[in-house]
C-alpha cells in the first residue's frame, strides 16, 4: 500500500491547475484532503467529485494573504482528521510584465500570495508537525526560481524566495520535517490568465503552447510524499522536454 494512504494533506490553491490535479491524484492514493482557495464553487465541485469517487476531502474558503484564514484551514484539518501530515503550499499567481510598466499593485500581489502566503502556510502547520515529530512541507517554486528572464523579475524573485524558504525548512526541520521544493516549467493551467500586459501575455502564451499536463506535477508531488519517512526529496525540477528556458 502507498505511503500516501491515510495521510492528511492540506493543499492551497486547490481550485484549479496543479492544486486540483494534485488533489485528484492524492485522493486516488488514499490521502485525506483539506482543500483551500478563494473560489468556493470550484472547491465544492472538487470535494464532491473526490467523495463521489470514494475519496475523503473537506474544503475551507481560504485567501492565503490572510494569516487567520490560513490558520483556520490548518485548524479544520486537525478538527476533521486529528493531524497534519503534509502541506502543499501551492497557491500562486504570475502577472508578468516589464519593470518599466511599474505594475506595482501586481508586484505587491505576487509578494503577498507567492511569498507571504507560503510563509503563513508554514506558520500554520509547523507547530502541529513539531508536536507530531513528523510532517512534510511541499512548496511550489518554479523554473523561474532557478533562472531569471525578462518581464519576470518580480515573479522570479518570489520563486527564488520560495526555494530559499524550502531550503531553510530542510535545514531547520532536522529529523522531523521533510521539505520539498517543486520547480515546474510550463504546465497547462490558468496561471497565464493573470498576465495583464497584452504583449507579455502573447509571448508567454506562445511559450505555453508546449505546456505539459498538470498531472505531471501531481505525479512529482505524489513521488515526494510516497517516500519512506527517512527519505526527503528536497528538489524536483520538471519541464516540457522541449522547453529551452
Ligand atoms: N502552471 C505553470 O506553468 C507553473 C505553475 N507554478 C506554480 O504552481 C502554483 C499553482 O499554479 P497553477 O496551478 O499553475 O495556476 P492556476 O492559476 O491554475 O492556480 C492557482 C491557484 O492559486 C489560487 N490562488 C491565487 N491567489 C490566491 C489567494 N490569494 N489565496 C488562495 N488561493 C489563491 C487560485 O485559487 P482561487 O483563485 O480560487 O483563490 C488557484 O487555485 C503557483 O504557485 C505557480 O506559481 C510553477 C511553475 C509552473
Ligand atoms: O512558473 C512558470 C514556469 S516558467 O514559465 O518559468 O517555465
Amino acid at each position: 500500500m502507498s505511503e500516501i494512504n491515510g495521510k492528511v494533506v492540506i493543499i492551497t490553491g486547490a481550485s484549479s491547475g496543479l492544486g486540483e490535479a494534485t488533489a485528484h491524484r492524492l485522493a486516488k492514493a488514499g490521502a485525506k484532503l483539506v482543500l483551500g482557495a478563494r473560489r468556493e464553487e470550484r472547491l465544492q465541485a472538487l470535494r464532491d467529485d473526490i467523495v463521489a469517487q470514494g475519496g475523503e476531502a473537506i474544503y475551507r474558503v481560504t485567501d492565503v494573504t490572510d494569516r487567520e484564514q490560513v490558520e483556520s484551514l490548518a485548524q479544520a484539518a486537525k478538527e476533521a482528521y486529528g493531524r497534519i501530515d503534509v502541506l502543499v503550499n501551492n497557491a500562486g499567481l504570475m502577472p508578468l510584465s516589464p519593470l518599466d510598466q511599474l505594475k506595482v499593485d501586481e508586484w505587491d500581489q505576487m509578494i503577498d500570495v507567492n511569498i507571504k502566503g507560503v510563509l503563513y502556510g508554514v506558520a500554520a502547520v509547523l507547530p502541529t508537525m513539531r508536536e507530531q515529530h513528523a510532517g512534510h512541507i511541499i512548496n511550489l517554486s518554479s523554473v523561474a526560481g532557478h533562472v531569471v528572464f525578462p518581464s519576470a523579475a518580480v515573479y522570479c524573485a518570489t520563486k527564488y524566495a520560495v526555494k530559499a524558504i524550502s531550503e531553510g525548512i530542510r535545514q531547520e526541520g532536522g529529523e522531523e520535517i521533510r521539505s520539498t521544493n517543486i520547480s515546474p516549467g510550463a504546465v497547462a493551467t490558468e496561471l497565464t490568465t493573470t498576465i495583464s500586459d497584452p504583449e507579455t501575455a502573447k509571448g508567454v502564451n506562445e511559450l505555453y503552447e508546449m505546456a505539459i499536463d498538470a498531472d505531471a506535477v501531481a505525479r512529482a508531488i505524489a513521488f515526494a510524499i510516497e517516500q519512506p519517512a527517512d527519505v526527503d526529496i528536497n528538489e524536483l525540477i520538471l519541464r516540457p522536454t522541449k522547453q529551452p528556458l
